[in-house]
């Protein structure tokens, strides 16, 4: 071994108690950070050379050596406590370096325990560094063949748990039997079982959601999008008063998640400024988007910070779930990039050093996501002749025009595709923004679900597919707009 790697460690200051949010943000970089994949391959290229090194053992016998000490790595569960991770840390290291030290026979032991010290250290792009310099070529070519295993290994079992069980629905690749090569290969929600006309499918709670600007003067929760007509207590918050809420819950949960950090009226001058820039562009009625990526980032760290300080580890992260639905590719506009510099200093604020993470790739494909997947709640109230989309640029899937109070993002809904003579329609029962997928048809098991993204009735083909394309870009190959021919 060329330097201990417990002492370049010690040597760098890097053994302290990680912070809540550099375990956080580093904990998003390992998995999601673009730079760090840049910074992977760069790493793995640099092995590669190492590779040479090792003569002896041929490429197939490198892949199994590689596929099985992944298994065996990630065989005993991690610890998820800060201090147990600490611990798990010193021993996995030390113990690798002890099986190093025994020869060729022991290479890929010792890679096992440098990999699970890996999966535990707060800045892994730290500890690879380190590595680099400090571990010899053929166990650092296991290390890296490893992690882009892993990385593989957690993209392809993503569908094998989501959406769960308990939504009776199953996400596919669609048409059944067609590769992703065919030009009709989408992403769909499939049937678990056989539906009856008026079955619920399912219920969803969104990620994100918010009033449209059109309902800005009228009774609404901000929160959860309730009419507040006929609600004996609702809240408002005490500093900016521009916000309602159906209940303490409702106002409670909006300042957990983003409100703390997007009022007007907070006593912090540089957060009341951007909040306050924030909700005027909404209330003008340009964009939805920006106060819903603000709500989401907010509902994604209160989320995984709880998650974190109850020492529970997720499969996936809510960014993760995110960025394995669709997006639309965006140029840039100027208010984007003075959106997202407002919110990565509000985030920043937060969590510091995650102002870093809101840059503007993640922006726009957060905005991207929304326009393209987010559904128009329609919770009823004075809502009755709000048309859907009505004063924001953003268009939202509606199988309606009248009636819509705001518009959600959802995660499992995000993947119903559109039809013109759809078998499901969403409804929110609460008359809040939790939808309620309905059947509207009978539905077989296998059966792919589908939602109208517009108001749909008798009109003729041209129309509609005028309206899909214009509003979200999509050529139509419902079964009406392209029947099949046997
Ligand atoms: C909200 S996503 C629906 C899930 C989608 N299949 C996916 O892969 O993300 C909307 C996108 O799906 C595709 N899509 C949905 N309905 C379609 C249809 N009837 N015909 C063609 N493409 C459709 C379009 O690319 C559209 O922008």
């Amino acid at each position: 071994m060329k330097n201990s790697t417990l002492a370049a460690l010690i040597a760098v200051g890097t053994l302290g108690v990680a912070s809540l949010g550099y375990v956080f943000y580093f904990d998003y970089k390992r998995r999601n950070d673009p730079s760090f994949r840049r910074k992977l391959k760069r790493e793995k290229k640099k092995a590669q050379k190492a590779k040479q090194e090792v003569e002896k053992i041929t490429q197939a016998q490198r892949e199994i050596s590689i596929d099985r000490a992944l298994t065996r790595a990630l065989e005993d569960p991690l610890p998820t406590d800060v201090a147990q991770k600490e611990k798990m840390f010193l021993e996995s290291v030390s113990l690798g370096e002890s099986l190093f030290a025994s020869g060729e026979t022991k290479y890929e032991d010792a890679a096992v325990h440098f990999y699970r010290a890996l999966k535990v250290y707060p800045d892994p792009i730290e500890l690879i560094t380190i590595y680099q310099k400090t571990i010899p070529g053929p166990v650092l070519t296991i290390i890296m063949g490893m992690l882009a295993r892993d990385v593989k290994r957690r993209q392809e079992s993503y569908y094998d748990t989501f959406p769960d069980q308990s939504m009776q629905v199953k996400a596919a690749g669609l048409p059944k039997g067609a590769d992703k090569s065919d030009p009709k290969f989408h992403m769909g929600l499939v049937a678990a079982k056989d539906f009856a006309v008026g079955d619920i499918i399912y219920v969803e709670k969104p990620e994100t959601s918010q009033l449209t600007p059109a309902l800005k003067d009228a009774e609404y929760c901000e929160f959860c999008l309730k009419p507040l007509e006929g609600i004996e207590h609702p809240a408002a918050c005490e500093k900016c008063s521009l916000f309602k809420y159906c209940s303490a819950a409702c106002k409670d949960t909006a300042y957990d998640e983003y409100h703390r950090f997007l009022c007007p009226g907070s006593e912090d001058a540089s957060t009341a400024s951007s909040a306050k820039e924030l909700c005027q562009s909404w209330a003008e009625g340009k964009e939805l988007a920006p106060l819903m990526i603000a709500k989401f980032f907010g509902h994604m760290i209160t989320t995984e910070q709880k998650r974190q300080l109850a020492g529970q580890e997720s499969d996936y992260t809510l960014w993760e779930r995110t960025e394995h639905t669709t997006t639309l590719l965006l140029p840039g506009k100027p208010t984007d990039q003075a959106h997202q510099v407002r919110l990565a200093a509000l985030i920043g604020q937060q969590v510091p050093g995650l102002e870093e993470f809101m840059n503007e790739e993640r922006y726009l494909s957060m905005k991207g996501r929304i326009l393209r997947n987010a559904i128009a709640v329609r919770s009823g109230g004075e809502a009755a002749g709000v048309a859907a989309n009505a004063a924001s640029e953003d268009y939202v899937r509606s199988p309606a025009d009248a009636g819509v109070t705001g518009a959600a993002l959802y995660l499992v809904s995000s993947y119903l595709t559109h039809s013109c003579a759809p078998n499901a329609e969403p409804s929110f029962l609460d008359h809040d923004h939790v939808l309620t997928l309905k059947a509207t048809r009978p539905i077989q098991a296998g059966e792919e679900i589908t939602m109208s993204y517009i108001a749909v009735g008798d009109r003729p083909t041209p129309a509609r597919q005028a309206e899909l394309m214009e509003k979200f870009r999509l050529h139509c190959t419902c079964p009406l707009c392209e029947p099949v021919t046997e």
